[in-house]
């Protein structure tokens, strides 16, 4: 997806933005550009308040002087806006190609509002072309590859699960120190079964399933930002 695009999605996301929000600030390259213009907002004078779903994100943020809290001070968050690896017409999502699925899982549900910012290339019939991360404790690593491979069996999928790896060969540890098992399913047709499948299992921390977290997807194209689902309605 063109930079263009990515800055389209995030910059009709910014337009939902308000003074006085708590906002939670999404991973990734989307993502990025709406952290950027936030950071222009801001300096020119919006106040929000934002918590971030990675270091990374963090990090970002912070370098703009955008005020950040944290989940524990404050727990509630008015909207969340994220990029996604794969959405379905039923706002469901694959996320964690960034390998922070965890936190941004845990920010999307303390959210009124999430929306969801992709080129419409993200968009798909069935999700499960994109591998699905799977974040697990690295205690007991093997067994608890086992049983996600039983739990994706049960679910009616299959396919390889894969150790995430960073680019030097060492492998990947998330921002709260665990590994990701990438399942290449091609698809999954049960999404709902899979997601619960998968929470069963110990040593599953959290999956890239997000079910009925996003309210609505900007989704650029060359003809411009299509909006699906509603980006006012709330989900409590
Ligand atoms: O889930 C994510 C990170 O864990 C990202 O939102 C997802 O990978 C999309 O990233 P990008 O905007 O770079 O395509």
């Amino acid at each position: 997806m063109s930079e263009d695009l990515k800055k389209a999605a995030a910059l009709a996301a910014l337009e939902l933005v308000r003074p006085g929000m708590r906002l939670g600030l999404g991973t990734g390259s989307t993502a990025r550009h709406f952290v950027d213009g936030l950071g222009a907002k801001v300096a020119a004078g919006l106040e929000v308040i934002c918590v971030a779903t990675s270091e990374a994100t963090q990090a970002q943020a912070e370098s703009l002087s955008i005020p950040m809290s944290t989940l524990d001070e404050t727990p509630e968050l008015d909207l969340t806006i994220d990029g996604a690896d794969e959405i379905d017409s039923a706002l469901r999502l694959i996320k964690g190609g960034g390998a922070a699925l965890l936190r941004e899982k845990v920010v999307a549900a303390a959210s009124k509002r999430m929306i969801v910012i992709a080129d419409t290339g993200k968009q798909v019939e069935t999700l499960g072309r994109f591998p699905l991360p799977i974040e697990v404790v690295p205690f007991g690593l093997e067994a608890t590859r086992r049983a996600v491979a039983a739990a994706i069996a049960s679910s009616g999928a299959s396919g390889e699960l894969k150790l995430r790896k960073r680019t030097d060969g060492a492998t990947l540890l998330t921002d709260g120190g665990h590994y990701i098992l990438d399942a290449h399913l091609g698809r999954i047709e049960l999404p709902d079964v899979l997601a619960l499948a998968l929470n069963q299992v110990p040593g599953v921390v959290e999956h890239g399933l997000f079910l009925g977290l996003a309210n609505a997807a900007f989704l650029a194209g060359s003809d411009g930002v299509r909006v699906l689902g509603d980006p006012a309605g709330e989900r409590r």
